[in-house]
């Protein structure tokens, strides 16, 4: 469900269908939202965003990291904008790149150990960031110091480094939400 969500999201920015089809396409969409809407749960049971086992963990925000190598000091990985994700001349959105940084350094960062939040991630825009081609990425825990855990990570076309971020992760206080 959530793979065919991605591709509806690629398709639907790339299209310009005629009128009719568009009505019917927004027919079905609100057709399928109806048939849905009685399976709301809260949101420890929701699927989206909580299955490990699934790419993406199962959600549609954020690309998909296919993990390459993942322990509690580094990560390493592919992942590949749609064409939802696209900014302006087949760039990716300004807006997308700390998106995925942050689901991968944020990951990361609670990796063995207790949950962390953002509190703060600073994304410099090397070069271009190209839509539809597998790039790689690169995060690493630098250092810890407290409950404060300081990440890094970088995204490459080939050998071109397009953006990297530095990141600060708090450790959660228990109760804190
Ligand atoms: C499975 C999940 C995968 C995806 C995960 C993605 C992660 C996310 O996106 S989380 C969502 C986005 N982030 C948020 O909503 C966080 C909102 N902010 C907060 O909740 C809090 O401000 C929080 C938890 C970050 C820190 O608050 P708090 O726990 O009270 O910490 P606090 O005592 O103020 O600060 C702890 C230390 O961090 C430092 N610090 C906190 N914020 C910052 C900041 N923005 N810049 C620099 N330093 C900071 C403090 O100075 C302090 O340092 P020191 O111990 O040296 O004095």
């Amino acid at each position: 469900m959530i793979e065919a969500l991605r591709s509806l999201q690629a398709r639907v920015t790339g299209a310009a269908p005629p009128p009719e089809t568009v009505t019917d396409v927004a027919e079905a969409l609100e057709k399928l939202a109806a048939t849905l809407e009685p399976f709301t749960v809260g949101e420890r049971d929701q699927i989206a965003g909580h299955r490990g086992d699934l790419p993406g963990r199962g959600q549609a925000m954020s690309p998909v990291l296919h993990v390459d190598e993942w322990d509690g000091a580094h990560v390493l990985g592919r992942i590949t904008f749609s064409r939802f994700y696209l900014g302006g001349n087949w760039a990716v959105h300004g807006g997308a790149i700390p998106l995925a940084f942050d689901e991968v350094l944020g990951r990361l960062a609670s990796t063995g150990r207790t949950a962390a939040r953002t509190a703060y991630l600073h994304v410099n825009y090397r070069k271009i960031t190209p839509i539809e081609v597998e790039l790689r990425v690169e995060a690493k825990v630098d250092r810890v110091e407290g409950r404060k855990r300081f990440l890094t990570g970088a995204l490459y076309d080939g050998e071109h480094l397009t953006a990297d971020a530095e990141g600060l992760f708090v450790e959660l206080r228990p109760g804190q939400p």
